[in-house]
């Protein structure tokens, strides 16, 4: 006899802390999950940002919702960095070197847009893979709430949902891009971006251009809001390429197409990107090819590979190979990018990587 006259069934004793033992473990289980999967997509210290996998139980993403939100984390992001440029405090620091001996920049612009981005997209989309260029420090998250507004334009193009199952999607955001121009003032080359990734091929881009709030996005078998140009020069093609990583790549440009060709130093993939189509933007110049010889990340350049593929354009490695957007966060083989052109012609011309730096 329990106190105060109240009869205590065994049987009934057993089955409630059955189900209590039960709602914990449920509870527990869900929270640690939740950790694991934030803790790992936030990256380590200055880059590398890739951790494990989520837990498989993210069901499915509509990449058609992950396409509004990745313009609206551009678009967050471009703010962040627009006001860090026009407060002028940047508070600029080395990240260490790359391969070549090049300071890597970070900023507070690139901390606060990566911070926006990250925790809008995160907030979302839990149960998706993000893989950023900065470190988001799990002290300081943010819950970001999207409104589950499909702005008209993404509905007029992408008129159905596109689910796929969560856990073969790869986000890759670049939080800032041309940093190295944004240190410098040179505000036309800075853009943020979104990369949607589908078992490692690229599936969705944003590129959006903070100074100017020119925001181009696309959709492999889905739509866009930018075209390529009528025409290209393919025999003496306008080549974009980096100015502040650039490597031998003036001169496997000209030993390419003859110094008839000309080079345009430009910063920034995003940049160099949007210079291939058909962009309105004023200050964005004009080229034929984009071609890059030395190391780069896959958050640079995944959104340029995903409008570039919707568009029916191409960027592999100077060897003709399509990047995987899954795994390691680097490539080593060069990049060509172009559009309305024989793509493999272009690739069959230009010299072997390994033998550039004999030459
Ligand atoms: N050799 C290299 N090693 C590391 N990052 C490189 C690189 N070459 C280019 N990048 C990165 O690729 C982006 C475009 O480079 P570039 O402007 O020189 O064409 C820049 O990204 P961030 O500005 O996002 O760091 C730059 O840091
Ligand atoms: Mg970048």
């Amino acid at each position: 006899m329990a106190p105060m006259g109240i009869r205590l069934s065994p049987l009934g004793v057993a089955v409630f802390c059955l189900l209590g033992l039960g709602v914990l473990y449920h509870l527990y289980s869900g929270f640690l999950a939740g950790r694991f999967s934030l803790f790992g997509l936030g990256g380590e210290p200055g880059g590398g940002a890739v951790g494990p996998a989520p837990a498989v139980d993210g069901g499915t993403v509509d990449l058609r919702e992950l396409l509004a939100v990745s313009v609206l984390a551009a678009a967050r992001g471009g703010e962040e960095v627009k006001r860090v440029r026009e407060s002028n405090a940047l508070h600029e620091k080395s990240k260490g070197k790359t391969r070549e001996g090049a300071d890597e920049k970070m900023t507070s612009g690139d901390v606060l847009s990566n911070r926006k981005m990250f925790y809008l997209l995160k907030t979302a989309f839990p149960s998706v893979q993000i893989n950023t260029e900065e470190h988001v420090d799990a002290a300081d998250q943010e819950v970001i709430l999207w409104d589950h507004n499909i702005p008209d334009d993404i509905l007029k193009e992408i008129t159905t949902p596109k689910e796929v199952p969560a856990e073969s999607v790869t986000v890759w955001i670049d939080p800032l891009d041309a940093t190295q121009e944004y240190t410098e003032d040179l505000r036309k080359y800075v853009t943020t971006m979104v990369c949607v990734a589908v078992n490692g091929k690229p599936v969705l881009g944003v590129i959006h251009k903070p100074f100017s709030e020119y925001t181009a996005w696309a959709m492999v078998d889905g739509g866009s809001n930018v075209k390529a140009r009528t025409s290209y020069n393919e025999k003496t093609p306008r080549i974009v390429v980096s100015r502040s990583h650039s490597g031998m790549v003036k001169q496997v440009a000209l030993q390419t197409f003859g110094n008839q060709t000309t080079i345009i130093p430009a910063g920034g993939a995003g940049y160099k990107v949007l210079a291939l189509l058909d962009v309105p933007d004023k200050s964005q110049e004009k080229a034929d090819l984009y071609i890059h010889v030395t190391y780069i990340k896959k958050w640079d350049i995944c959104a340029g590979n995903a409008i570039l593929k919707a568009l029916g354009g191409h960027m592999t490695t100077l060897n003709g190979e399509e990047i995987s957007y899954t795994g390691s966060d680097g490539i080593e083989g060069g990049l060509l990018a172009s559009i309305r052109m024989n793509h493999q012609a272009l690739v069959r011309k230009l010299p072997d990587l390994e033998k550039i730096g004999h030459n």
